[in-house]
């Protein structure tokens, strides 16, 4: 039994892993950690029934009273870089979900967690058709390098762009990178500052915001006189659910960091 503690328990995100580790028969809530229920119980917060599990807002001192296999982070991209250094110095096995973290801080938990013989698994998008939605856009790019991304979210996400944005332009533009090929020059002068979305590796990225989104991304694909669309949608939280407890089951397989939940398909 894998005893998991839930950082983020009464998250859009965090209730549904509570919910998910609770229903699976190999894994074990912990307990959860919040900044609004401290003291209420984590199966009520989550919706599955009293589990006489206090929340807590000290993710130190519950790492050292609770003694956790596994941290399910679900939080906010200001937090996350801490959270992750402290889940590592205490050699606790972490799976990260939330987005924000930069290469940069990524390349910096790695050797930590190497250090400190710990694993830390991190994926900006935990739905199986949104890892594929990737790998088809990596498949396209070289065939059709002009490419722009569109990504669409519920009104209360805190980044933008979105995490998985970010990671499908640098893996087009790694893909665009080994095959060879350059997109067109973008010959278009702004009137309006950010007129044409954000720029990640040159790919422009689109971000909307409102509510009735949970989270979408369309990945265009131009070319002489056709177009190329790929689109994925989440429309449950649900659809994260079996990335997130297969990323638990299998996060102590890899010492270091992994980045991507293709690594465990
Ligand atoms: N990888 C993936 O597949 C997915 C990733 N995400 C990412 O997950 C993250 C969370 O999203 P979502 O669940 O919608 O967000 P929510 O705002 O619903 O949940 C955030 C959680 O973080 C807690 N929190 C807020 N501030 C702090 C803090 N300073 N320290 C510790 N905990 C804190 C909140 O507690 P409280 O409520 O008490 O303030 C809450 O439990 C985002 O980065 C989002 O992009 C989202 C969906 C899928
Ligand atoms: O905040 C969200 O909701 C989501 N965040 C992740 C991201 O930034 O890519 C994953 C998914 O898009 C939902």
């Amino acid at each position: 039994m894998l005893r998991v503690l839930v950082n983020g328990a009464d998250g859009r995100m965090g209730s549904q892993v509570v919910k998910a580790v609770f229903e699976d028969p190999e894994l074990e809530v912990a307990g959860g950690i919040s900044i609004t229920h401290v003291g209420e119980d984590v199966g009520d917060i989550a919706g599955v029934g009293h589990l006489g599990l206090t929340i807590r807002d000290d993710l130190g001192a519950a790492l050292d009273d609770i003694k956790p296999d596994v941290v399910v982070d679900f939080t906010t991209p200001k937090v996350i870089f801490n959270n992750a250094k402290t889940c590592i110095e205490h050699g606790v096995n972490m799976v990260v979900g939330t987005t924000g973290l930069t290469a940069e801080q990524r390349h910096e938990l790695h050797a930590l967690a190497l250090e400190k013989k710990t694993s830390i698994f991190i994926a900006p998008n935990f739905s199986i058709g949104a890892v594929l939605m990737m790998k088809l856009s990596t498949e396209v790019a070289p065939y059709l390098p002009d490419v722009e991304i569109i990504e669409l979210h519920h009104n209360n996400k805190l980044d933008a762009p979105s995490g998985t944005a970010i990671m499908t332009a640098d893996k087009i533009d790694a893909a665009r990178k080994e095959a060879g090929v350059q997109p067109a020059p973008d010959k278009t002068h702004e009137s309006l500052d950010g007129a044409r979305g954000a720029s990640v590796d040159g790919i422009p990225i689109h971000s909307v915001r409102l509510p009735g989104y949970i989270a979408h991304q369309q990945v265009l694909f131009g070319g002489y006189g056709e177009l190329l669309t790929i689109r994925h949608d989440s429309m449950d939280r649900k659809s994260f659910m079996p990335g997130v407890v297969l990323a638990v089951k299998k996060v102590s397989s890899r010492p270091g960091l992994t980045f991507g939940l293709e690594n465990y398909l």
